[in-house]
């Protein structure tokens, strides 16, 4: 038996984010392999018209769960959606929720955050710094508390180059950026966020950090550790190979090569791709809690969750996997042909952008236009091209994270944990996870049919015969007008025309003499 999975049977736990990507599968593994545990508290709010509980029968009816509904049929009784809007400063949680989840909560995973990177900095601050000492307050108020385990991001100090499991300090106390929120407007805002976020790429890497501070700060006497993911993608095997529900991460951008707008990517082809499997993450997670909660080490520990150190991916080995997978299983309805290259250089990628990018999505304008209906491709082609460039700065960089924390719990783990909570990146094999990512992204993002596939082949081939045919008419024209422009044209023209004729009368003349 896991000692794990034991240890979570009976507890009361607060996961918050649990409606997010990492927080779905940690909610799953959770009911899976503890399916007697006593109940999970997500603090959610109302989404897209959804009430609460409409937003988890939506979870708990898909793809995702299936499994966790024959071990644990009961999982609905289980999960109380508990009202509450992390943006608001009293988080906006019933005083009767408050009370319960006050008494009775014996771990707390606390997921939640913008994770956009241009968010504005009053909102980034609110989510990823404010909410995070709200509910600090709220776990020194847990009588019954075992541990606090704080999910932040190995990204959090990447205007370092070598990161250890250590908090850095902040240039600025959180305090301080905390109360400044509360009374400059938002023009003064935009004004010093630059200067503010300093060499910090974006205010998402910037709040995280904040936070992380903010839990060191404000943990108090509490229980808490902190784990650190780098770019979380798809799951590796649990509950099943390649799910996943969101653009981020590289996902977007797979979906954006897979159905032909991305063709060329400022990327340095031997950069690190640091990409965790989501279940690795979740597993780490679990395995945290449970020592945090038993082992209560004496300083709050950070754990890096990571692949670059133990076994690396590059992005230029990623990209030309990504490839090969569409060769095999293409997207459905693609606008060009997948074929994208990795460039570390400005100005050739300034010139695919102009080529592979822009003139493809006017000329397919024009044509929408021509037809009468409503042009489309330059808009998406500028927001695709916005897009890539706040993702830039993370494809062309690699950092260095120290896992000693991380190898030290594998080590302290029973075998049986050890594969049931499995965080052995080691194990992984990168062409194998690729395809089954890009599988993933098909059936669960894009939602496409496998018996498509003939067809979305044929499609492509349809698109080479085009691309085939437009490249030679342009070859001609081009030809055509230089001809008619430049003696020097003619000459090569004329040697290159009597040359051929040459060469074919050569062959001639035997096969006339064996006649
Ligand atoms: C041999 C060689 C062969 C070579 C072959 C070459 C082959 C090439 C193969 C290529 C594949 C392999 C390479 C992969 C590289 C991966 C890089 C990953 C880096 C990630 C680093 C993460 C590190 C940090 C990790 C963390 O710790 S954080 C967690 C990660 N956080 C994020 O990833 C948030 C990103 N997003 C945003 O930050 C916001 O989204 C924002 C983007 C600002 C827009 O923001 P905005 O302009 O305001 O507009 P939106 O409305 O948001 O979006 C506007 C529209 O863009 C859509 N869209 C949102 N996102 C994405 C996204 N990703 N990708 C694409 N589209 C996206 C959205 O759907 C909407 O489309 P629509 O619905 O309009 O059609
Ligand atoms: N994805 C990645 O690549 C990485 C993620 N991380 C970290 O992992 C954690 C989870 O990220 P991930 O699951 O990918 O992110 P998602 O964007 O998928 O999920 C974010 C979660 O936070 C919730 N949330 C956001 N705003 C509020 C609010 N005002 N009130 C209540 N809940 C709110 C969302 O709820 P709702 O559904 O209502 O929007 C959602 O459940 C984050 O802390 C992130 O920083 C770290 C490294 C990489």
């Amino acid at each position: 038996m896991s000692t794990i999975a034991a240890f979570y049977g009976g507890k009361s736990i607060l996961i918050t984010g649990a409606t997010g990507f990492l927080g779905k599968v940690l909610m799953e593994k959770l009911f899976r392999t503890s399916p007697d545990l006593k109940v999970i508290y997500i603090l959610v709010r109302p989404k897209a018209g959804q009430t609460l509980q409409q937003r988890v029968v939506q979870i708990l009816n898909s793809k995702l769960f299936e499994k966790v509904k024959e071990v644990c049929p009961n999982v609905h009784e289980k999960i109380r959606a508990v009202y509450a809007d992390l943006n608001q400063n009293d988080l906006a949680i019933s005083k009767g929720d408050m009370q319960e989840l006050l008494s009775c909560t014996n771990i707390v995973f606390h997921c939640a955050a913008t994770v956009r990177f241009n968010d504005h900095l009053r909102h980034a601050v609110q989510l990823n710094v404010t909410a995070t000492q709200k509910l600090l307050l709220m776990a020194s108020q847990m009588p019954k508390l075992e541990a606090f385990i704080h999910i932040s991001t190995a990204f959090s100090n990447c205007n370092l180059k070598h990161i250890d499991e250590v908090i850095y300090p902040c240039p600025v106390e959180p305090k301080k950026i905390i109360d400044s929120m509360e009374w400059l407007d938002d023009a003064i805002i935009d004004e010093i966020t630059p200067k503010l976020i300093g060499d910090q790429p974006n205010t998402y890497t910037y709040t995280k950090a904040l936070g992380e501070m903010v839990v060191h700060q404000e943990g108090g006497n509490l229980n808490i550790a902190i784990v650190r993911p780098s770019i979380v993608g798809a799951t590796w095997q649990e509950p099943f190979p390649g799910w996943v529900d969101n653009l981020n991460g590289p996902s977007g951008l797979i979906i954006a090569t897979g159905k032909g707008f991305l063709r060329a990517l400022r990327a340095t082809p031997m950069a690190v791709a640091d990409v965790i499997p989501v279940d690795i993450v979740v597993n780490l997670t679990l395995a945290v809690g449970w020592y945090t909660a038993v082992q209560r080490p004496k300083s709050t520990l950070i754990y890096h969750c990571t692949s670059g150190n133990l076994n690396p991916c590059y992005w230029g080995k990623m990209g030309f996997q990504v490839l090969a997978t569409f060769e095999k299983i293409p997207f459905e309805r693609a606008f060009r042909r997948p074929n994208a290259d990795l460039t570390s250089n400005t100005f050739t990628t300034q010139y695919w952008n102009a080529v592979s990018h822009w003139a493809p999505a006017i000329i397919y304008d024009f044509y929408l236009r021509l037809t009468g209906r409503k042009p489309r491709m330059t808009k998406l082609m500028n927001r695709l091209l916005r897009t890539v460039s706040m993702l830039e700065y993370f494809i062309n960089r690699s950092w260095e994270w120290s896992t000693c924390n991380t190898e030290m719990l594998m080590s302290k783990l029973s075998p049986e944990d050890q594969r049931v909570f499995n965080f052995d990146v080691r194990q992984l094999n990168w062409l194998e996870y690729i395809e089954n990512y890009v599988l993933g992204i098909k059936k669960y993002l894009l939602k496409e049919d496998m018996a498509g596939i003939p067809k979305a082949k044929q499609h492509l081939k349809r698109l080479r015969n085009i691309h085939y045919l437009f490249n030679t008419a342009l070859l001609l024209i081009a030809w055509r007008l230089l001809m008619a422009r430049s003696q020097m044209a003619r000459n090569v023209w004329f040697f290159i025309v009597s040359f051929c004729y040459k060469f074919l009368s050569y062959f001639r003349a035997p096969s006339t003499l064996k006649v």
